[in-house]
């Protein structure tokens, strides 16, 4: 079998075909049980091998993909959620740092054996133009951890004022070398550089961070696998999978709707079956909507967004917000503060993610991940 099955992706399966069961009309389980099995055996198409999977728990996406046949009664009821009491019982905080951790050791681990089997190593690119300080760091904790799993890195520094082309060189230049697996463009990049033009550029099969137009494609079709699924958003749904959430049915509001997290967070969560909506800064009362989700992603950017008042008791709560606010103070002088008031959702909801030591770590995390697996897709290495 090209994908060996975890044990909790037989969880996952499995919940997903006794769900099926209870919901939808007699004939759907069978069906989708057989196609569940041979999705798993064959994935069309794309990228066949998810070698991550050894890693990662998340699995392919094709994988999950069944057929998509409507129950004859599909007028749910859904009781009103319990009033919000005063909760003794706080959320477990879902320590994203100890969890990237353990995959970055794994990672390095992976890389170590490739390097004693065939005396190669993956290689990542990264292309920073301009002084923010914030994507400074971001890329300076990239490129360390690459070099504690053992990945080679090499990194284009561009002045603020560079010319298109000078990127478009750096690109190049890194699509071309054979050493290099993963190439990563810092974003934002400086207003006078067209971004989407940049991103076109970049090979598909060294797109680590997914944000080429074909990954995102792939990724919003149905019986597709894109090459590689964005960092942030790959990460929050391995946090959702560890903490034993169900995600099959469940009521998902994104928040916020950026290429690079929300749109990307949204559609991933899709493929997991989950009932998903999408709140942005024209949504009228968001609050309303997102107070009835079972599962909450928030990419907004805009700290203390998310309010009690916004949570439904016992909702799991991913902050993807990553605001640097000035803190002279602090050793960069800024610190990083999310978009839930982390205090309120501690008493409200189930699980919450913190900022820093949540998404944050796992985005890195997941940038390895993909890193290798391109390498071993080059190098047709399991
Ligand atoms: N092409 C591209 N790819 C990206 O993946 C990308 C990007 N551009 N632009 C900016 C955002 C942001 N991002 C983060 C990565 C790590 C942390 C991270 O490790 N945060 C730590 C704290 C870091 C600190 O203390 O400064 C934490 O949350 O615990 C945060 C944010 C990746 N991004």
């Amino acid at each position: 079998m090209m994908w060996s099955l975890g044990s909790s992706y037989k969880k996952i399966t499995k919940m997903m075909v006794k769900n099926a069961t209870r919901k939808m009309a007699v004939g759907w389980t069978k069906e989708s049980k057989r196609h569940l099995s041979s999705k798993m055996t064959t994935a069309p198409n794309t990228w066949k091998n998810n070698q991550s999977s050894q890693i990662l728990l998340s699995p392919p996406l094709v994988s999950l993909d069944v057929p998509e046949i409507w129950g004859a009664n599909s007028n749910h009821y859904d009781p009103p959620s319990s009033p919000k009491i005063s909760n003794v019982q706080l959320a477990t905080i879902i320590d994203g740092k100890a969890i990237a951790e353990e995959i970055r050791s794994r990672v390095a681990s992976d890389v170590k054996r490739m390097k004693a089997y065939i005396g190669k190593v993956p290689g990542l690119a990264v292309i920073l133009v301009g002084q923010r300080r914030d994507s400074q760091t971001y890329v300076r904790n990239k490129i360390k951890a690459c070099e504690e799993a053992g990945i080679k890195s090499v990194m284009a520094e561009l002045p603020n004022c560079c010319a298109e082309e000078d990127v478009m060189t750096a690109l190049l230049k890194f699509n071309e070398d054979p050493s290099v697996h993963g190439i990563l463009v810092q974003l934002p990049l400086p207003e006078h550089l067209d971004e989407e033009k940049i991103l076109n550029m970049l090979s598909l099969e060294k797109d680590v961070d997914g944000f080429h137009p074909v990954n995102m494609g792939n990724l919003s079709m149905r019986g597709r696998e894109p090459l590689f699924v964005p960092c942030a958003p790959k990460g929050c749904l391995e946090l959702l999978i560890r903490s034993g959430m169900e995600i099959v049915g469940k009521k998902a509001v994104v928040i916020g709707r950026s290429n690079i997290v929300g749109l990307p967070i949204a559609l991933l969560l899709q493929r997991h079956h989950a009932t998903v909506t999408i709140v942005h800064a024209f949504t009228k009362n968001p609050e309303q909507i997102t107070c009835e989700a079972d599962i909450i992603v928030t990419a907004a950017g805009v700290p203390n967004l998310i309010r009690s008042s916004w949570l439904k008791q016992g909702a799991v709560v991913i902050d993807v917000g990553t605001c640097p606010i000035e803190d002279p103070s602090s050793e960069h002088g800024y610190r990083l503060v999310g978009d839930v008031c982390h205090e309120e959702a501690l008493r409200i909801a189930s699980a919450v993610t913190p900022v820093p030591g949540g998404v944050g770590p796992m985005t890195i995390a997941m940038l390895l991940c993909n890193t290798l697996d391109s390498a071993k897709r080059v190098y047709r290495f399991d």
